[in-house]
């Protein structure tokens, strides 16, 4: 079965094609910028040579279209026609507490992501331009859609219930539901791999550092806490986005700055975390360039983000009563050696030892870069959302066939 994975950003959306036969990935790429001036397509083929095309592209239908004719493309190509892909999966940052796992898409479904909006009015949007883009594009193929959130629905009530009036949970369902359980997930899963123990036996704290970031504590397997909240705006201090502050000072800087909700919503989202901070970017290669030239709010930025991860794992580590792996992944966590090494040397008071060289190893392969002695296992383990995705859509829609 060949299938399409589709991750649709607000202005973006990443495919890749797995051919489920060996888990092979036939194309993968991203269009950018869709709905402004021009908008960017990069299609990788596997084993083909990539093109990088800039068109008009105003919405997702359009965009899917792109893809879909680069995927038959007679010299980019890598299937003769789109009827050979019979499955499409989506991934879904809000499932709320409806979806506990994954799920063939239906009127229902779609009436309840829809619903969701209200809870992630920066995400869900996406997800259903995206499945009504494919819908349009590729009537008739079953589509399934897996969540950010379903992974975390294991937290327990202390966890994921905010300390404020219990009416605005039974009223409006406002909790903890955590975001990017798909990674953390299949990280936690292939960390037990790794280390050929039973996930049940393990206290796992999983990072995931990208763009966005977020860590989760994992106990026998589950998820019993992680830093994002009712949206992907709580916990760590991320590329554009604040991470944990004090709520007082949002009404506050609405009243001094004359502020709508929307206004707020946008300065804490997208212009906040290293972007405001380092005054430069959100990019932690930027960053991290700008500390080592010598560069005060770069390293200031870099600081903070280092800092806050550190107090994230110490706080999971309470609350599992102790920690026997570390688990680094996404775009920061699989690559940026030096936020490890920084993170890590200072929780010797875990037991956690690092090994400075194998930390500055760099491979795309899972990997140990604690020492021998460290009585916490640290790994990397690169992250594979869209795979998650594949596979769930997979067995969905082949248990209906
Ligand atoms: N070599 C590197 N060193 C430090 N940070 C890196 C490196 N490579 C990528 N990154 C960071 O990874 C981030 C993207 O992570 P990724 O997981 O792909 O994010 P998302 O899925 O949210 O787009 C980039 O913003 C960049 O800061
Ligand atoms: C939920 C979220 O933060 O996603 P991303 O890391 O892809 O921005
Ligand atoms: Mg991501």
């Amino acid at each position: 079965m060949k299938i399409l994975v589709i991750n649709s950003g607000s202005s973006s959306l990443k495919y890749q094609v797995y051919d489920m036969t060996n888990e092979s990935v036939l194309a993968k790429g991203l269009v950018e910028r869709i709905g402004m001036d021009s908008s960017i397509l990069n299609h990788k083929p596997t084993g083909k040579e990539e093109i990088t095309e800039v068109s008009e592209i105003l919405e997702h239908t359009t965009a899917i279209r792109k893809v879909l004719d680069k995927l038959t493309h007679e010299v980019h190509g890598v299937m003769s026609s789109i009827s050979e892909i019979q499955a499409v999966g989506h991934r879904v940052v809000h499932g709320g507490e409806a979806f506990k796992e994954s799920a063939l898409v239906t009127d229902e479904v779609k009436a309840e992501i829809r619903r969701l909006i209200d809870l992630a009015p920066l995400h869900n949007p996406a997800a259903m331009m995206g499945i009504n883009a494919a819908e349009l594009n590729m009537p008739g193929i079953p589509q399934v859609v897996v969540f950010d959130t379903a992974f975390h629905q294991t937290m327990p009530e202390h966890a994921y219930l905010y300390a404020i009036p219990r009416v605005l949970y039974n009223k409006y369902k406002v909790r903890r539901y955590g975001a990017h359980g798909t990674s953390h997930d299949f990280v936690s899963k292939a960390a037990a791999e790794f280390l050929d123990r039973p996930i049940e036996d393990l206290k796992i704290i999983t990072c995931h550092v990208g763009n966005g970031g977020s860590l989760t504590a994992i106990k026998n397997g589950v998820s019993v806490d992680t830093s994002m909240g009712m949206t992907p705006l709580e916990g760590l201090m991320m590329g554009t986005r604040s991470g944990d502050l004090d709520p007082a000072i949002v009404p506050y800087v609405m009243n001094k700055e004359d502020l709508t909700i929307n206004e707020v919503n946008s300065m804490l989202n997208k212009h906040s975390g290293l972007l405001a901070i380092s005054g430069i970017s959100s990019d932690m290669r930027e960053i991290t360039e700008g500390m080592e030239k010598g560069e005060a709010n770069s390293t200031l930025a870099f600081n903070m983000y280092e800092y806050r991860l550190r107090k994230y794992i110490g706080s999971y580590a309470a609350a599992m009563n102790g920690v026997d792996v570390i688990v680094f992944t996404a775009g920061v966590g699989e690559n940026s050696v030096v936020l490890r090494q920084r993170v890590l040397e200072q929780l010797t008071y875990l037991g956690v030892e690092v090994d400075e060289e194998l930390n500055k190893i760099r491979s795309g392969e899972p990997r140990r870069i604690s020492t021998a002695n460290s009585k916490v296992e640290v790994l990397v383990i690169p992250t594979n959302e869209e795979l998650v995705i594949a596979r769930d859509t997979h067995r969905i829609v082949g248990a209906t066939q």
